[in-house]
């Protein structure tokens, strides 16, 4: 707590200021009585500037913004102070947001904290002030501006500039980073500029890598891979590497790609910006999007197979490089100069058809991970059970047969949850997926051991309705299914990695 030894208390102040005022007085009528006007003027200025009571206390004052940008001293102010508060203060404002985890607190109207920082004293005041053209100003958004008073002695200028303020500020963004919401960014074209940018709204997807239904290898490799990336910023800066990750997420539709992704962002604390390149026409666009992106992000290109027609670079639109989006483009700017602006960034670019890829974006060093999401096996099939009925008993006669099932038949993840969801009843669920798993394996798709299997009829309705977007598409598709039904190479392995040394 601040002493009050030091500070004057208000009845000296004013017999200080009295004498004073009684003094220039004198000073005056004297000087009426002997000294010619001007040097009398003079004097008297002399006088009261040599005299005037000076303040040994400095005052920085912390606006809220500074007219359009946010001030992040006032931002960090907030936050820090809301740990200080102790039982002097009377008065707090509180708020919580449906989406917030942790009720705001803030202080009231000319509400003070004292805080001690290197043994040094300092008086904080929140101030509410008008805001300049007052009240009725109808095109501010707060009639009144908030600010902080930071009090200090003047002596300790430079170590609150220099050290305190900055301190206030690390601690700040380390408290923000703990209540963090995260977001998810989409676009949205904005109809009258002809223009496109970022929307976001709360990213509350559940997935985490504890509901994720994956070979366990694969899924620590993965956390073991994120961890290492977040903790090596002083390597990349090293090696003179940008600090950023790509990954390739590939398989077939339900086996768990999207919410690896959310699973990402959920165990880094990362925002997710979507990228639906099929809305974005224009190289200028995409660029002045990605540069929009915020550092401690995954930026998300998914479906990159069919997204949109991509051209590269060997047919030949360098000409048009600016009317028309390139593969090239893309993949040089974001390899160039979108990350060498912006720190800790991911790139996941997902797709049902890794064969289909351009090879700009198989080469080596382009993805330094190739996660390939596969059908569900015994250990992803236990984990839903677990997670969705509850089961926990190895024994179990239905687990059993189910177990058995799945070593010859291929089924995803998200079709075994779809059975799961049908019931509460741990049976009647586990029967349900007993009877899905015999149906497919009537259907023929239980031809796990050979290099190639069809697709099965499911998968192609998902692909039609998902992925076939453009007639070219469609018309290709026609052409395969006349010639035969779909082949598609297959692993039997229910995930495997590739994973650059980096
Ligand atoms: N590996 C998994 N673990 C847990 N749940 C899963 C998994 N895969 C799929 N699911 C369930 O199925 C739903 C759909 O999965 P998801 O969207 O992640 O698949 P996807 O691979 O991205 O498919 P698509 O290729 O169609 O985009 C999820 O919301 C989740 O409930
Ligand atoms: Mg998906």
């Amino acid at each position: 707590m601040l002493s009050t030894e030091n500070i004057p208390s208000a009845s000296t102040l004013f017999a200080t200021y009295a004498s004073m005022t009684a003094s220039l007085m004198l000073f005056r009528s004297m000087a009426n009585d002997f000294l010619p006007e001007p040097v009398r003027n003079y004097a008297c200025f002399a006088f009261r500037y040599f005299f005037k009571p000076r303040s040994k206390e400095l005052t920085l004052v912390i606006e809220d913004s500074n007219g359009i940008a946010r001030n992040q001293i006032f931002e960090a102010a907030e936050a820090y102070l809301s740990a200080k508060i102790g039982p002097s203060i009377e008065r707090l404002k509180i708020c919580k947001t449906p989406n917030e985890k942790v009720i705001t607190i803030r202080l009231e109207k000319n509400e003070q904290i004292i805080d001690s920082f290197q043994g040094v004293q300092l008086r904080w005041r929140f101030v509410l002030a008008e805001a300049a053209g007052g009240k009725g100003n109808s095109h501010s958004v707060r009639p009144e501006k908030r600010l902080f008073e930071l009090t200090f002695h003047q002596t300790h200028k430079d170590m609150v500039l220099n050290s305190y303020l900055p301190h206030v500020i690390e601690l700040a963004k380390d408290m923000k980073e703990k209540t963090r919401v995260l977001k998810m960014y989409t676009l949205h074209r904005v109809p009258d500029y002809d223009a496109i940018r970022w929307d976001s709204v709360n990213l509350e997807h559940p997935a985490t890598f504890d509901t994720l239904a994956m070979e366990p290898d694969l899924k620590a490799t993965i956390m073991e891979d994120l961890d290492r990336f977040v903790r090596r910023k002083e390597f990349y800066k090293r090696v003179g590497r940008a600090w950023k990750r790509g990954y390739l997420l590939y398989g077939p539709p339900g086996t768990g790609k999207s919410s690896l992704v959310a699973a990402m962002a959920n165990y880094l604390k990362f925002d997710v910006f979507d990228l639906q390149l099929g809305n974005v026409t224009r190289d200028s666009d995409l660029r002045t999007l990605l540069l929009s992106t915020g550092n401690r992000s995954i930026l998300v290109i998914e479906d990159i197979d069919c997204s949109v027609d991509l051209p590269d670079r060997r047919n030949g639109n360098e000409n048009n490089a600016d009317a028309q989006l390139t593969l090239s483009g893309l993949l040089n700017f974001i390899d160039g100069l979108w990350s060498s602006c912006g720190d800790e960034r991911i790139i996941v670019f997902t797709t049902n058809h890794k064969e289909r890829l351009d090879p700009a974006l198989l080469r080596p060093g382009r993805m330094d991970m190739h996660i390939h999401m596969s059908y569900c096996g015994p250990y992803g099939f236990r984990l839903l059970a677990a997670n969705y009925l509850g089961i926990t008993d190895c024994e179990h006669k239905l687990v059993a047969e189910i177990e058995t099932l799945l070593k010859t038949i291929n089924i995803t993840p998200a079709q075994v949850a779809e059975q799961f969801m049908k019931s509460e009843d741990a049976d009647v669920a586990l029967a349900a997926l007993i009877k899905l798993l015999k149906e497919k394996e009537r259907n023929g798709s239980g031809d796990v051991d050979g290099d190639e299997d069809e697709i099965n009829l499911d998968e192609v309705a998902i692909l039609e309705s998902k992925k076939l977007k453009t007639q070219d598409q469609i018309q290709d598709k026609g052409k395969e299914t006349a010639a035969g039904p779909i082949r598609r190479r297959r692993k039997r392995s229910s995930g495997r990695v590739r994973k650059s040394k980096n």
